[in-house]
């Protein structure tokens, strides 16, 4: 699959503040990457230097394979974004912004303005200012401006930070509506994991300015499953008892032990049908993480690493 972004031992040093550490990130063509870290990690700071709006102190970013110099720098057309808060006139309407920005971005394809505003649904404003829009609409409207381009990347700084539950489901439809209908990259930090879970299909973990770890939506869910582990001295009766109970998915990982992945039974009808079954079962228990203890225990297992370096 075709890299889209991609950073190297990037490192900003600010004079109180190393804010990036040696990162290194790959974003690959069709990906929604979810970028993970709690306030303060560094996710601004390298989506600004991802767009060469600061300068990193060292490490190299490119772009569609090359690498973002000033010499390249007519690749950030391909690339639109809403940092920090979305930078709409408020004493304009949706429709005058549009307009605005496309004549600002020398962008003259008939109905730019209309058809952005229209795909995120923002049409029917008519002549109400900006500055009296609710958050998830200037959100929308941010959304619209940083599309108005077509981008083939899109770079989100915590866009659903404060929206209402309803907005942000709004905006994640939005947002798959985008990368499935239009093809649309998009890169979007969150310090929420539970906003980007059922969004993303990457996840970069970033926290004290390094990259913890990065990993797909498959690997992430396999290693936070729910499952409910199971102790037998009799594993051939176990296996049948499930089976017969129409258990799909189980596996054997021991010859006493074995992990039913099966969201919908509950650990006591488990336990009760296969004691009605006559299995010897020596130990039941539901195992598994969800996603903030996952977080938390990727950011322990840096801290600790820090420590012993320190
Ligand atoms: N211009 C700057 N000068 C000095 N330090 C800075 C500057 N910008 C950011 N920092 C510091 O760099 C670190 C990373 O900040 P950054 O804003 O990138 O984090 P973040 O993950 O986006 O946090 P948040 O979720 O709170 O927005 C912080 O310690 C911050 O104080």
């Amino acid at each position: 699959m075709d890299v889209v972004l991609e950073a190297r031992n990037v490192t900003k040093q600010y004079p109180q503040q190393l804010a990036l550490d040696n990162l290194n990130l790959t974003v690959h063509q069709g990906d929604i990457y979810g970028l993970v870290g709690r306030n303060g990690a560094g996710k601004t700071t390298l989506l600004k230097t991802l767009l060469q709006l600061i300068a990193p102190t060292a490490g190299t970013v490119t772009l569609f394979g090359e690498p973002v110099d000033q010499a390249h720098i007519a690749m950030l057309r391909r690339v639109g974004s809403i940092i920090e808060t979305p930078s709409a006139f408020g004493e304009l309407t949706a429709l005058e912004n549009m307009r605005y920005f496309c004549l600002a971005q020398g962008i003259v394809t008939p109905h730019a303005a209309e058809d952005s505003l229209q795909f995120v649904g923002l049409t029917g404003t008519g002549k109400k200012k900006v500055k009296n829009f609710s958050l998830g609409m200037k959100q929308k409207l941010g959304l619209a401006l940083a599309i108005l381009k077509k981008p083939d990347l899109l770079l989100l700084d915590e866009p659903i930070n404060g929206l209402d539950p309803i907005a942000i489901a709004d905006f994640r439809q939005l947002l798959l509506k985008l990368n499935r209908e239009q093809n649309t990259t998009i890169l979007i930090s969150s310090h929420i994991l539970d906003e980007l879970f059922h969004l993303a299909t990457r996840f970069g973990f970033i926290d004290q300015g390094r990259m913890v770890r990065e990993l797909t939506k498959d690997e992430f869910v396999a290693e936070t499953a729910q499952y409910i582990r199971i102790e037998t001295s009799d594993m051939p009766a176990l296996t049948r008892a499930l089976t017969n109970a129409q258990v799909a998915h189980f596996k054997v990982v021991a010859s006493k032990e074995l992990h039913v992945f099966d969201e919908k039974r509950s650990i006591s009808a488990l336990n009760q049908a296969l004691v009605s079954a006559g299995v010897p079962v020596t130990g039941i228990s539901q195992e598994g993480q969800n996603l903030e203890d996952y977080f938390k225990m990727l950011l322990s297992d840096t801290h600790q690493e820090v420590r012993q370096n320190a």
